[in-house]
């Protein structure tokens, strides 16, 4: 395959105008001289060059979004911003194939993937439509008399936005969305690998009817010119996702200014199976959490915990089903791909390593175990390993690809604690029949997410988050909407003075 891969999937596009290479700041769009690469994972070719910002082209954002954000909040209702993402959800669901296009191209998830996940994303839009109508605050009762005590919740002011690859649509709806719903701006500096769909989303919200100014985008491959912000002091907030190495250093960056910090950071997740079980309940659930994205997603099952009187059988039918899965393009012409390329050959590395290093210290590869020879695109084999154990650094690490390590446990107490064995917290999911063990497991897991007979977790009224240095603050559900807000409390006193 060759850049005509690209070329003819971009010209297929409805509405060409949604692939755009420029920058959003101060509610125009921007052209740079400086651009960057960004690839197409499924040959490795460029698919376009896009605008590359420097910090003074955020800093010109940040400022131009906080001149908007009062003027927003204050000549707008809760239904009335509700009623403006309603508009920007159904353009988007009125695009879904070409935004589902673009996702595809730059992050090489399956076509059908990519679709699904401009619904998900646009699931976030719709949530907290009517979120931004629900922003109730309280009355207290006051420990003085004639006075009245109540709180209401404002936004709270302009939010940064760093969201990483391996969900170009969902993770900028899950921040965006919520913002805007609270009545905040945002300056979003979208992956340097999957900008695209960013650009595409921000002209559909602009359509919608969103004055320019609220919604900056901000492409930069320049990783310290994204620091900015972190510390411009217009910025109030700052919502990251992405690993959790950069979101410690952007945590720290904050502090020098007090943000509100939302961090939704690496996973490790455990995925246990007790031999009371439904195994082909847990084969289901596995397939789902572990090779959506080829592997590449927060909440994916990093290491399988099996009891051991069911791992033989447990293994045999997750085999079976990973065999039928099909690497190709996301885009393949015949559309049975059900396993795109991973993004790049940094992800490619990371999973061979995982592998190797697992066979080195006694693992048996089951399935897959290398790199697609045959391509130029970042591929890598459905993989299963068995004889997994703590020792090997697929036990610790994210491997973010389509590698299933089975390890062996005997008790409900070993599977629980190898489980928590990890500076992580994200989430965790277990297959049992016994409602006790369901109960007492998802008490007993280190995780913010737990996920019990199901592989399927994330949906947009769901609390997404975790604990550990998996990091802090809750995205989707009825929590997403105060993270983008403060809350004041207004004391009304002397009510009888003068009477
Ligand atoms: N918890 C969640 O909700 C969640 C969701 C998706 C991904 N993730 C995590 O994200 C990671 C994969 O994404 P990644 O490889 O893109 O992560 P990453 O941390 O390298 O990058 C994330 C974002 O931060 C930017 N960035 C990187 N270095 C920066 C710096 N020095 N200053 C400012 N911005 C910087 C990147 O350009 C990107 O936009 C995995 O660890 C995964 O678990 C977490
Ligand atoms: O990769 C993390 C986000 C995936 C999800 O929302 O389920």
């Amino acid at each position: 395959m060759s850049e005509s891969y690209h070329q003819t999937a971009i010209a297929s596009l409805r509405d060409g105008n949604l692939f755009i290479k420029d920058a959003f700041i101060e509610g125009k769009w921007t052209a740079k001289d400086a651009t960057f690469d960004v690839y197409e994972p499924s040959t490795s070719t460029v698919l376009g060059r896009v605008a590359n910002c420097n910090r003074e082209d955020i800093q010109k954002a940040v400022e131009s979004a906080a001149k908007a954000q009062p003027t927003y909040f204050r000549n707008t209702t809760g239904k009335s911003r509700g009623a403006l993402l309603r508009k920007w959800h159904d353009l988007i669901m009125a695009s879904a194939e070409d935004i589902g296009t673009i996702l595809s191209l730059e992050n090489g998830k399956t076509f059908s993937e990519a679709k699904g996940e401009v619904v998900y994303a646009a699931s976030f839009i719709a949530w907290f439509a009517e979120e931004a109508t629900r922003s109730y605050g309280v009355t207290i009762p006051s420990s003085t008399p004639d006075t009245t005590l109540l709180t209401v919740r404002e936004p709270v002011g302009v939010c940064g936005i760093i969201t990483p690859w391996n969900f170009p649509a969902a993770m900028i709806t899950r921040k965006v969305a919520p913002a805007l719903a609270a009545g905040c701006s945002v300056v979003i500096k979208p992956p340097s690998e999957t900008p695209y769909t960013c650009l595409a989303l921000t002209k559909l919200a602009v359509e919608a009817g969103f004055t320019p100014e609220l919604i900056q985008v901000c492409p930069t491959k320049d990783r310290e010119a994204a620091t900015e912000l972190a510390t411009n002091p217009l910025v109030k907030k700052i919502s990251f996702t992405g690993s959790t190495g950069v979101g410690k250093m952007l945590a720290r960056l904050a502090s020098g200014t007090l943000k509100k910090v939302s961090l939704e950071l690496g996973g490790n997740a455990p995925f246990i199976v007790f031999d009371d079980a439904d195994l082909d309940l847990a084969v289901e659930g596995a397939m789902f959490c572990k090779f959506r994205c080829s592997g590449q997603t927060c909440v994916c099952a990093n290491r399988i915990h099996v009891q051991r009187n069911a791992a033989e059988e447990f293994t045999s039918k997750l085999i079976e089903k990973v065999s039928a899965l099909k690497m190709g393009p996301g885009l393949g012409l015949d559309d049975l791909s059900t396993q795109g390329p991973l993004v790049n050959k940094a992800a490619v590395k990371k999973v061979q390593e995982h592998v190797d290093d697992a066979v080195s210290k006694g693992a048996k590869v089951e399935l897959g175990g290398s790199a697609r020879q045959d391509s130029n695109g970042y591929f890598f084999q459905p993989t299963i390993l068995s004889g997994v154990t703590k020792e090997m650094a697929v036990a610790r690490d994210e491997t973010f690809g389509p590698l299933a390590p089975i390890f062996k446990f005997d008790t409900e107490d070993d599977a629980v604690t190898l489980a928590n064995d990890t500076e992580f917290g994200l989430a965790g999911y277990f297959f049992s029949r016994d409602v006790s063990r369901a109960m007492r497991v998802a008490h007993k897991l280190q995780v913010g997410m737990v996920g019990v007979n199901t592989g399927k977790i994330s949906a947009a009224e769901a609390p997404f988050g975790g604990v550990k240095e998996s990091g802090y603050g809750k995205e989707g559900s009825l929590y997403g909407l105060e993270e983008y807000q403060i809350t004041k409390s207004i004391t009304l006193g002397n009510l009888n003075a003068g009477l």
